[in-house]
């Protein structure tokens, strides 16, 4: 069975290469929208994949890290970067490009990253994540499956690849929140108590 969470952000960018001139030589931003697609062949003790609500701690903040941002690609020009990184407090450097794909890969591998260290606690069965899906616009997103993330073609993603400004990683709710997760921490899940016993 699958799953879907949806979350939202704004973010600023340019794509370069691109052939649309509007989108390669012109800071734009998008309302984007992030589909989170998880699952699992079993259920746990609330007889779900995994509970929505578990979905709003470290992946909600770092998919919000991108909201009122500005993400730009780690070969783009120098002293464009220079200036996201000073006029912007929240800025997100990136390994790859900020295309609708990549950021649908970029996300991906975090919120595996985050689910792989998670300790379950509630009875969950083989939860995993599915695939990702990035709506740019109203009209166009990207799907990434694992399968994608592991293509050597649509360029590398390591964790430690992907820099959060300070002020990002101060508005986590941990702060350490990423140094934990490149160090392969784990995150445990609150213990349940069921009030019905089977
Ligand atoms: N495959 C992709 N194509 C484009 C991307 C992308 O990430 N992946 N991105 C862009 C630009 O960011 C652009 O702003 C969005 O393009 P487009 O869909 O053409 O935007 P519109 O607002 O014009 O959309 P309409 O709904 O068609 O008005 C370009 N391409």
């Amino acid at each position: 069975m699958l799953i879907r969470k949806l979350f939202r952000f704004e973010n600023a960018h340019i794509v370069r290469n691109c052939t649309s001139q509007r989108c390669s030589r012109s800071i734009h931003g998008h309302s984007y929208q992030v589909e989170i697609i998880l699952e699992a062949q079993a259920f746990d003790q609330g007889q779900m994949v995994y509970d929505f609500g578990l979905l709003k701690g470290h992946i909600k903040d770092l998919i919000d890290s991108f909201d009122h941002a500005i993400a730009f690609w780690d070969k783009d020009n120098a002293e464009y970067i220079a200036y996201c990184q000073q006029f912007s407090a929240r800025w997100i450097s990136l390994p790859v490009s900020p295309s609708a794909e990549q950021f649908s890969r970029l996300i991906f591998v975090l919120v595996d990253a985050v689910l792989k260290q998670t300790v379950m606690q509630n009875g969950e069965a083989d939860v995993a994540l599915y695939s990702v899906i990035v709506h740019e616009t109203q009209t166009g997103y990207a799907q990434c499956f694992r399968a994608d993330v592991d293509n050597p073609r649509m360029g590398l993603i390591r964790l430690q690849d992907i820099i959060f400004s300070s002020q990002i990683q101060q508005e986590w709710s941990d702060p350490t929140l990423y140094e934990q997760l490149k160090n392969g921490q784990l995150f445990i899940n609150p213990v349940v108590e069921p009030q019905v016993r089977l």
